[in-house]
């Protein structure tokens, strides 16, 4: 918590008819308890509280007439000015409160006084200190996916995210999308973004990724960069993307705020947070295919994927399903791994420390990838692949996975790379080798418990700036892509082939996983872009674990 600094204002006020010392600073709004009696009270409630004023969320003036409180819409004022009832001014403030699992709450304190100019002092003030916030969003653009998760997009935003926003005196224009690349295609080439602080994406992680794609190749176009070259430094986005979860597994909004709730992103939303995050992008032979932010998959996440889609009745369960008979199937991949070892950077992906608010290690090789490309930038041998740093792994695989982020979910809260993070420039490349099933078991189920599932054999995880994959059936004639049908077709093909070692494997032809979405090529290169675009959210906090010694309150 900051200090509270130099005081705008200070003053005796009632809440709840107790008498309180109330101060405001640039930073801090306190109210601590007037010592009644010395006597030690068991059930006396907390007696003194501090908010950041950066975490108030608004403040509205209410009356109050024989205890019973009014909202002060004028006509309560001018009734009882003529009945000359004994009345008392109040105003309330709306803040930010933490409950448990990285939930926030908007929750409400009155402060009542008898001086009508006091009180409008107090919350002429506290707007002053909103207002001067620059960093909070005004004006905000909101796309809903109808169809996302359990369909009830629409009903979150309206009951649970509308009336805060409206509260915090945001302004919205609101596009509930008809079709799917409705919003991507929207802020393409329609949306006057000029006009907004921030996009806010109603949706899981599939509705969130058309929305970067559409506000990364905008950004690009505006910038006069070419979205499609594979070689172009992209220029960042400048519009922050709020996210309300009402997707399935909504990793995304999962590992930047560490649960998915729809007011929790409000709030953040609110209170102007920002969250930098590191994009992916995907090209086939030069050709751009997609961007990724969390996860993307061949092989065994590819295939639940897939087959998820055929099940999308099944609401959020279809992938438990999905997850289950690509289990019991047990496919293995072959092909070539090409990697670009991330160097200079601080952490390793076997780290026990954590991507946590304000991550030092996002920030130091945030830093160093900035200096990096301005450098490269006037050297021209900027192609790392010719100085021979490039690494090359030969394989049979169950799966090929990696992790921009941690990808923690609710199935696995702390994810596919619990050690990943969110804005360093790299990302974490998982594989993991063919092994029998009982090993796969293992490895799967050490993502739900302590247990490190990269400690196995068959498994290997390295922290890297670029990657390379081509599957073996590609590697002999890769002029003969195979289109998703195809492969399809050969799936089943490879499921009856006899020719499968004794194991009870069988190779197999797979799809990428890019977020939820399923490439349609499947030989790949991959660069990541660190910190191209912003969310409104601070990373997952550190939970408190001690008393902070600069509360005021506290001294
Ligand atoms: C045995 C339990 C094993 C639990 C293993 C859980 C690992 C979960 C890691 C999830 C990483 C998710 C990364 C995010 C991907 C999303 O972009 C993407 C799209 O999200 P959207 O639908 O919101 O748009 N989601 C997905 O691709 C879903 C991946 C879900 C994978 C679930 C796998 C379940 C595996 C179950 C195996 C069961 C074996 C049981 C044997 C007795
Ligand atoms: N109005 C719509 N109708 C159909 N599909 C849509 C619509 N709007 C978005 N989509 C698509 O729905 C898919 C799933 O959306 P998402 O919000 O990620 O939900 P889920 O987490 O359940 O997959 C995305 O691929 C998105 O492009
Ligand atoms: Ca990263």
């Amino acid at each position: 918590m900051e200090r509270p600094g130099r005081l705008l204002l200070q003053s005796e006020l009632r809440v709840r008819n107790a008498a309180y010392d109330v101060s405001l600073s640039r930073s801090l709004l306190t109210w601590k308890r007037r010592a009644a009696s010395p006597v030690y009270h068991p059930f006396r409630p907390s007696v003194c509280h501090s908010v950041p004023v950066s975490e108030i969320i608004s403040v509205r003036e209410e009356e109050e007439e024989n205890g019973s409180r009014q909202r002060d819409d004028g006509s309560w004022k001018k009734i009882r000015e003529r009945e000359g009832k004994d009345c008392r001014q109040a105003f309330t403030v709306l803040y930010v409160e933490r409950c448990q699992q990285h939930r926030w709450r908007c929750a409400e304190v009155t402060f009542t006084c008898s001086d009508e100019a006091v009180c409008q002092h107090w919350v002429s003030s506290i707007r002053e200190q909103l207002a001067s916030n620059t960093s909070r969003p005004k004006n905000l653009l909101v796309y809903i996916n109808p169809y996302g998760g359990k369909r009830q997009g629409k009903r979150i935003y309206e009951q649970k995210v509308a009336p805060l926003f409206t509260q915090a005196g945001i302004s919205t224009s609101v596009i509930v999308t008809e079709y799917a690349n409705h919003a991507r295609d929207h802020l393409k080439m329609e949306a006057e973004l000029k006009k907004f602080d921030g996009v806010v994406c109603v949706g899981g992680d599939g509705m969130f990724s058309e929305i970067i794609h559409g506000l990364i190749w905008r950004t690009q176009i505006d910038c006069g960069i070419d979205p499609n070259s594979p070689e172009e430094a992209l220029s960042p986005c400048s519009l922050r993307i709020g996210i309300i979860p009402a997707g399935s597994t909504d990793c995304i909004c999962f590992a930047t705020v560490g649960t998915n709730d729809p007011v929790t992103s409000a709030l953040h939303i609110i209170v102007g947070d920002s969250q930098p995050l590191d994009v992916c992008s995907v090209h086939h032979n030069s050709m751009f295919l997609r961007y990724s932010v969390s996860l993307l998959g061949y092989g065994f996440y590819g295939d639940v994927l897939s087959d998820s889609e055929r099940k999308r009745w099944m609401g959020p369960a279809r992938y438990d399903f999905s997850g289950l008979k690509m289990f019991l199937t047990h496919h293995y991949y072959e092909g070539t791994v090409s990697y670009l070892p991330a160097r200079g950077i601080i952490g390793t992906p076997r780290d026990a420390t954590r991507c946590r608010s304000g991550c030092v290690i996002c920030q130091h090789n945030g830093q160093l990838n900035s200096e990096r490309s301005e450098k490269y930038e006037m050297d021209e041998a900027s192609d790392s692949e010719s100085s021979g740093e490039w690494r090359t792994i030969r394989g049979k695989f169950l799966a090929i996975n990696a992790a921009s982020m941690s990808c923690a979910c609710p199935r696995s809260p702390k994810g596919l790379s619990p050690a990943a993070h969110l804005a360093d420039g790299t990302t974490d490349l998982i594989l993991v080798r063919k092994c029998s099933r009982f090993n796969f078991l293992r490895h799967l189920l050490r993502h739900t418990s302590k247990d490190d599932q990269f400690d196995l054999t068959f498994v290997e995880v390295h922290r890297v700036r670029r990657f390379r994959f081509m599957p073996r059936h590609c590697q002999s004639d890769s002029d003969l892509e195979l289109d998703l049908h195809e492969n399809s077709k050969r799936q089943i093909f490879s499921q009856i082939c006899k020719d499968h070692p004794a194991c009870g494997c069988a190779p197999a032809y797979s799809s990428w996983n890019c977020d939820g979405e399923i490439l349609t090529h499947t030989a790949i290169d991959v660069r990541v872009h660190c910190q191209l675009i912003k969310l409104f959210a601070r990373g997952i906090e550190e939970l408190p674990v001690f008393e902070d010694l600069t509360n005021p309150c506290a001294i």
